[in-house]
């Protein structure tokens, strides 16, 4: 199929009313390349699935690009949309220079032009993550490849916060335990924990398209042993007890109600791994795992970003 792209040239604070602009004339799909993205990503890790050398990136501005089927009049909409562009500025928003350029370019440019950017990446110790559409042959004898679908879902293993719980994963973990891994993204620390020897493991999400992506993960990964992925709100709907260990990467403002319900579903002794901590919250989710009876066992940091092993105290033994 024949698909028309186009580009809107401007600046970060025009890009959601561009894109809007776009969507309103009939834009199937858009793609943001924004100056900002690059600068507010760069910081947060330089060793990442995203290889930010081989994008054609502006050093300077944003493009919004909208892709349009050929059955939208896109040559008798320019006029329009160029005028709604250049009126951004009335409104007081920086849209320079408001170029807008018409282009022409088929469905298998569109549908895999991003694939290109994502590589394989060893994530921690032993975890490789590797694209769907990558073919890689493990070379380390104690290598462990994860295969993801890094599509809508929040997990490629490559973020700060996911590594530090891949890393605490490797610390606890021994093989044989029950394993819940809240707010599972595209799933990658229940297939990790899955793959360190875990007996079975339940990945939650409030997200359906997460859940979806957790699940075509998973069956990405055959070599796994049981793993379940269900919609949940935190932990509302778990009913499985006695877990040996909970797994949550998730900003403090969700570990905050998430920690009094862990207990529910921890057996006495089992591990609890929090990451998603920004440096400023970490004093504040200590305090709530101590006044909820854990110990705090080991603390790792990643730039900003902090991840904490605590364990739920074992039952006091008598005399
Ligand atoms: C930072 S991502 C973590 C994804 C993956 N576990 C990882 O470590 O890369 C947080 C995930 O928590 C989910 N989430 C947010 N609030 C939630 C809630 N109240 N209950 C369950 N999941 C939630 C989001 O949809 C998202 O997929």
């Amino acid at each position: 199929m024949v698909w028309q792209s186009l580009t809107v040239t401007t600046q970060n604070e025009a890009v959601d009313a561009v894109s809007n602009i776009l969507m309103e004339a009939g834009a199937a799909g858009l793609q943001i390349a924004d100056a900002a993205d690059r600068k507010n990503y760069l910081p947060a890790d330089q060793t990442v699935l995203l290889d930010w050398t081989s994008v054609d990136f502006p050093t300077e501005g944003a493009q919004v690009t909208g892709y349009f089927p050929d059955t939208v009049k896109l040559a008798d909409l320019l006029p329009t949309i160029r005028q709604r562009v250049q009126t951004l500025a009335n409104f007081g928003l920086d849209n320079q220079p408001a170029t807008v350029e018409l282009n022409t370019v088929t469905d298998t440019d569109w549908a895999t032009e991003w694939e290109k950017y994502y590589h394989p990446v060893q994530v921690s110790r032993h975890l490789t993550v590797v694209p769907k559409w990558e073919h890689y042959q493990a070379s380390r004898r104690d290598e462990v490849v994860i295969t993801l679908d890094p599509g809508l879902a929040f997990g490629t293993g490559t973020h700060p916060t996911t590594k530090l719980m891949l890393q605490a994963l490797e610390v606890v973990m021994r093989g044989g335990e029950r394993v819940i891994d809240v707010g599972t993204g595209s799933g990658v620390l229940a297939i990790a924990a899955s793959l360190m020897g875990a007996k079975h493991v339940l990945g939650t999400d409030l997200d359906a398209v997460a859940v979806r992506s957790a699940k075509g993960n998973v069956a990405l990964n055959p070599q796994v042993g049981s793993i379940e992925i269900q919609v949940s709100d935190l932990l509302a709907d778990v009913t499985e007890q006695a877990n040996d260990l909970v797994v949550a990467n998730m900003l403090a403002e969700v570990l905050l109600p998430l920690i009094p319900q862990v207990k529910s579903v921890l057996a006495l002794g089992g591990w609890f791994l929090l990451s998603g901590i920004y440096y400023d919250k970490v004093a504040t989710i200590k305090a709530a795992l101590q006044a909820e009876g854990y110990q705090l066992v080991e603390q790792l940091q990643m730039d900003e970003w902090y991840g904490l092993i605590a364990q739920r105290q074992p039952a006091k033994q008598e005399g």
